[in-house]
């Protein structure tokens, strides 16, 4: 008989043992954390063999209708729930009325950075752990970038129109078809490296597309360090970290020659400050700075400043243009004749024309309705399922409301899509109104006023109800724990201005001198694990507008 063991059968005794170990694990560990879980519901636990081994492969695809569920019934209560994952065992579910109480707790009790450098993988991915765990590229978002967004902007202008003329071309009789998020990915990549490195290094395209392969390249393989049992992890992950460096020094070869000279160019002038040298500003002259005022030879490295670089596109370039992407969508997606799209376009335009034909700070600031849309996409086509991942790392755990007690050690995460989806926050919840979060005076004399007419940006008041007035309008880097896009508390997002500030100028762009085609029904988005992204294979049918070339 011929007996010998083939592919399948290898793959199915390796992912048979896998799961095996990793039922035997969970189900039968006996300590804080079990007894805490076997004290709580777990979504759509049944009563099967290899329950959780089966519940978390269910989770790949179906972590949405697992959270729905329960959220609709847990939280809705105030109460917990467990949601299984394949790349972390079991979260617990924060009910909405909680967030606030956990999420600015001390880093002491929840921490947020060491989960997040799990959440990557960051010893095996990111490798170099002076990169990581000293995070002073953090300070170039929150003050030079952000600080220096009026700066910036006629660069970022300029890289916009070359990218889409590049990458949407200038064709204004022909319809053509380009790939929605993968074209918006290479123009945002772009426009956030004139911010990181200037032009014309900025348009390299060997520097950008692997800029892109190292992002979607650590985000794979911290999913396959999470979703291997403990016991291979230090295994696998070795090995990816052996294959990191050589990933990295594909990366960084085109633009360590820039790095070198910047640096030489910058310690000459700090031994010397009589060289003459007009310092550019921009991410990699703020980082040497950063670097530089650590005090520490070891972060003055031409490699270290370069693995930064790649840190700061790695933060930026996906989150920016799913977001932009998913806007297109949403707004392409509504009924033609109730009329947003002309209704921006003539915000956009006016708010030009006042500026002098010249987009500034001030300028785009003034683009209410764009802003507005922006966040209303943020909220309806939300990029998480179970976001802002947290731990419990206070010895004797944490108490909520009073009487659960979480064990230390145990994960936290809150429902992203169910609370921006929720009726008791958001009127007319799965509806996406792009003038949901404006205030009343800015919807004036636009097609849709009678739509929007005295809501005053109150999300909650329904869409046509003409009577109540309330609170503010909610700019998109607004925070609260309803509109949880750019995360909330103490770890928010810093690079929100940054990144709205880009997005609103794109917008405008688009809107003033491309027309887009209509969907029939809003694209669905690509579910997978707590994740939902624009699908790669989406395309927008596009033609540059009559008279704007
Ligand atoms: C629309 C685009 C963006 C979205 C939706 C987004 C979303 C988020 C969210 C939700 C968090 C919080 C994670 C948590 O609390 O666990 C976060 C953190 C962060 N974001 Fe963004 N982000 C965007 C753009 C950017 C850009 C452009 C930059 C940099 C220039 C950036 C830099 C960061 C950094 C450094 C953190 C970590 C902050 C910390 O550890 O305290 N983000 N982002």
């Amino acid at each position: 008989m011929h007996s010998s063991l083939t592919i399948p059968h290898l793959t199915v005794l390796v992912a048979g043992t896998t799961i095996a170990l990793f039922h035997i694990y969970f189900s039968n560990r006996d300590n804080a954390q079990a007894r805490f879980w076997k004290a709580h519901p777990m979504s759509d636990a049944r009563s099967e063999w290899f329950w959780w081994a089966r519940v978390v492969m269910r989770s790949v695809f179906g972590s949405k209708s697992m959270v729905d569920d329960g959220y609709n019934t847990y939280s809705s209560r105030n109460n917990i729930f467990g949601a299984p994952s394949i790349d972390r065992g079991a979260f617990v579910v924060i009910p909405p009325q909680q967030l606030k109480s956990i999420y600015d707790l001390p880093e002491s009790v929840v921490d947020a950075h060491w989960t997040q450098s799990e959440n990557i993988q960051a010893k095996y991915t990111i490798g170099d752990p002076e990169v990581f765990s000293q995070s002073f590229h953090v300070n170039v978002i929150r003050n030079q970038i952000t600080r220096s967004l009026d700066y910036l902007t006629a660069g970022i202008t300029e890289e916009i129109t070359l990218g889409f003329e590049k990458h949407w071309g200038v064709d204004d009789k022909e319809w053509r078809r380009v790939a929605a998020w993968p074209s918006c990915l290479q123009i945002v990549a772009e426009a956030v490296n004139r911010v990181f490195i200037g032009a014309p290094h900025c348009r390299n395209k060997e520097f950008l597309e692997a800029t892109k392969w190292h992002a979607e390249w650590v985000f794979s393989n911290a999913f396959l360090i999470h979703a291997v049992p403990w016991i291979f992890k230090p295994v696998l992950g070795n090995l990816i970290w052996l294959y990191g460096r050589r990933v990295r020094s594909k990366c960084l070869k085109p633009m360590l020659p820039l790095i070198k000279e910047r640096l030489s160019r910058f310690l000459q002038q700090a031994n010397d400050p009589s060289a003459d040298w007009d310092p550019p500003q921009d991410g990699l002259q703020w980082l040497i700075e950063e670097a530089w005022k650590t005090g520490n030879a070891k972060y003055i490295d031409p490699s270290r400043i370069g693995h930064r670089l790649l840190i700061l596109n790695f933060v930026s370039m996906h989150t920016t243009s799913f977001t932009l992407a998913n806007a297109l969508q949403d707004l392409f997606s509504e009924v033609p004749s109730i009329g947003s799209v002309e209704d921006l376009r003539e915000e956009c335009a006016r708010v030009l024309k006042e500026a002098g034909g010249v987009w500034t700070k001030d300028a785009v600031s003034k683009l209410h309705l764009v802003d507005s849309t922006i966040r209303e996409s943020m909220r309806i086509s939300s990029f998480s399922i179970l976001a802002l991942p947290r731990r419990v790392v206070a010895e004797e755990g944490i108490t909520i409301d009073d009487d659960v007690h979480i064990p230390k050690g145990i994960y936290l995460a809150t429902p992203m899509d169910a609370i921006h989806l929720d009726a008791k926050f958001y009127s007319d919840p799965t509806k996406f109104h792009p003038f949901r979060f404006c205030h009343s005076s800015h919807v004036q004399g636009t097609r849709t006023q009678e739509l929007y007419k005295n809501r005053d940006g109150d999300a909650t008041m329904p869409p046509l109800d003409l009577d109540k007035t309330s609170a503010k309008a909610k700019s998109t880097v607004t925070l609260d724990d309803k509109f949880l896009s750019f995360g909330f508390g103490r770890n928010a997002c810093p690079g929100r201005f940054f990144a709205l500030h880009e997005i609103k100028l794109m917008m405008a762009h688009i809107l003033l001198n491309y027309d887009i085609q209509y969907f029939k029904k809003r694209p669905e988005q690509f579910k997978i694990m707590w994740v939902q992204l624009p699908h790669e294979k989406t395309h927008f049918t596009i033609k540059r507008r009559l008279g704007t070339i």
